[in-house]
């Protein structure tokens, strides 16, 4: 059957009630896309159509139905609709935003391959110091846990992309991250504000209705060049004095010794190595004070983690990577931050390049493909008690747990599924072993003397970082704190 004909067609996915000409527009949601597109799952199902402005949407909220079309159909949903807002932030020439093609393969191909699962034990060095200087820094408890989650995220993904390791709170990078985060976490959803609907308000003055994110967008670009530019040039010098240290960038200018480079070759390199840097640094970031918000509602989970700690490690050193599968708490604690609150709460939009049927309903070419990986996380058909921060649900039920699978949706889909995901676990896996080695994490108390329990409140933009809330931390004994003092001294001596 041909589905493109209207007349054969089967029906599109169910969705709620839309208006003539504008269909959703009034509905579709502003804020929390995700949590909206949850409830409307109970009502419409788990493949949900949208109509905004001439414009097909498809929200798959079930691992099921994400997996069956972004993976098991990758060959026809494996495009980016133009994301209008980060676009006009100059996010675009990075393998996130390209859509599919030749230069996608080419930038995915040098991702993919850099960041393979084989290719871990070369980064595990940088992980594991850097998770010794942010356990030192929670120590001292001065700088505040945002500064030190962040440094560190940051810290190892520079240190990859462009040979350089971040040891002072100044290093010129540090602020580079920080502004570049801020443009991920406050420009809105992505494909989801009114400018991607209306791309004329692009070029509408800030006074008119709807602009916010076309003005935010203007504002921010500059965060986003120097991102690209800055690092470029730092390399190129590092290179020319004889100085540069292995990393990405580096790779790609010996590779392309001796040529002439044309501008897109430029923008490939500056690309794909901000790439690494702008998605690696605020994810992993998002995805440890998860942890230590979790830390503080959920007690109990601390204390288990450092028993586990206590028991394999002992007191006399920290955890290494050699110690992956004697902590299975640990991993399952990685797992379960990356559930309870995903750092791409409905991932990064796809789009189809032709017309699909699928359980018998009409998907059209060109459709806004959603996988709402927080209405997968929350799917009560998968998870007991979702909203519930409980790491022993992925045990076996021989060993006393759920039996229930890591929410692989955290990570995305089929051809686009991120290249980083390796990278990222290892990185929040070995600083959650350090964490739960050497500090305690605590509620910090108000003037009556009460404990203050943090909110759940996320901003929202493409990452969905926690709001501030306060954490006390504190080495766990003298001995901890030693360990850590060694370690990062010898981290200073080497350099
Ligand atoms: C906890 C940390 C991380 C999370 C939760 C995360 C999540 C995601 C998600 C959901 C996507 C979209 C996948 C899709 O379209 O189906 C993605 C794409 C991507 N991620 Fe990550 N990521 C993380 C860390 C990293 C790191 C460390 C790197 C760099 C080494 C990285 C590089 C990328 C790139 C380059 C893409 C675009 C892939 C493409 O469009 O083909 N990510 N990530």
């Amino acid at each position: 059957m041909d589905p493109s004909s209207s007349t054969k067609r089967p029906p599109l996915p169910p969705g709620p009630p839309a208006d003539p000409l504008i269909g959703h527009l009034r509905v579709m949601p502003s804020d929390k896309h995700e949590r909206v597109f949850h409830e409307w799952s109970k009502t419409y199902g788990d493949v949900i159509h949208l109509k905004v402005l001439g414009r097909d949407i498809i929200v798959l909220n079930s691992t099921q139905a994400a997996t069956d079309l972004l993976e098991k159909r990758s060959g026809l949903y494996s495009d980016r609709p133009n994301l209008t807002v980060y676009v006009a932030m100059g996010w675009d020439p990075n393998l996130a935003f390209l859509p599919y093609g030749p230069r996608f393969r080419k930038h995915r191909k040098l991702l993919q391959s850099h960041f393979s699962e084989n290719r871990q034990s070369k980064f595990q060095p940088i992980q594991l110091q850097n998770a010794s200087l942010l356990a030192q820094g929670l120590m001292e408890n001065t700088k505040g846990y945002q500064h030190l989650v962040s440094r560190y995220t940051t810290a190892i993904v520079i240190r990859i992309a462009y040979g350089h390791q971040i040891l002072t709170d100044d290093d010129m990078f540090v602020q580079t991250a920080h502004d570049c985060g801020y443009t991920l976490n406050n420009g809105g959803p992505p494909g989801g504000t009114a400018v991607d609907f209306f791309p004329i308000l692009m070029h509408l003055p800030s006074w008119f209705p709807g602009t916010y994110y076309a003005t935010f967008a203007r504002n921010w670009r500059w965060a986003v060049d120097k991102l690209y530019n800055q690092p470029y040039e730092y390399v190129k010098k590092q290179r020319a004095e004889g100085m540069a240290q292995p990393s990405f960038l580096l790779d790609q200018l010996e590779a392309m010794s001796g040529q002439t480079l044309t501008d897109e070759e430029i923008g490939d390199i500056k690309g794909s190595s901000g790439i690494i840097f702008g998605a690696g640094a605020e994810t992993t970031w998002i995805s440890l004070e998860t942890f230590l918000l979790a830390m503080l509602r959920y007690p109990e989970v601390q204390k288990k983690g450092q028993e586990e700690i206590d028991r394999v490690i002992g007191p006399d050193r920290l955890p290494t990577f050699d110690d992956f599968d004697s902590l299975p708490y640990v991993e399952c604690v990685t797992q379960e931050i990356l559930r309870w609150h995903p750092a791409l709460p409905i991932g990064l939009p796809h789009r189809s390049t032709e017309d699909d049927i699928y359980r018998g309903m009409f998907i059209p070419k060109g459709s806004i493909i959603f996988a709402n990986t927080m209405g997968m996380a929350l799917d009560e058909n998968v998870y007991v008690e979702p909203t519930k921060f409980n790491p022993d649900r992925f045990f076996p039920k021989s060993q006393g747990g759920n039996g229930e699978p890591p929410l692989g949706a955290a990570f995305g889909f089929g051809r686009r599924i991120c290249p980083g995901r390796h990278l990222a676990v290892g990185s929040i896996w070995i600083a959650v072993a350090t964490i739960f080695a050497t500090i305690n994490i605590t509620k910090v108390k108000d003037e009556a003397g009460n404990d203050i329990i943090p909110e759940l409140e996320y901003e929202t933009g493409l990452t969905s970082r926690p709001k501030h809330f306060p954490c006390s931390t504190a080495p766990r004994s003298d001995k901890a704190a030693r360990l850590v003092a060694n370690e990062c001294d010898a981290l200073f001596e080497r350099r």
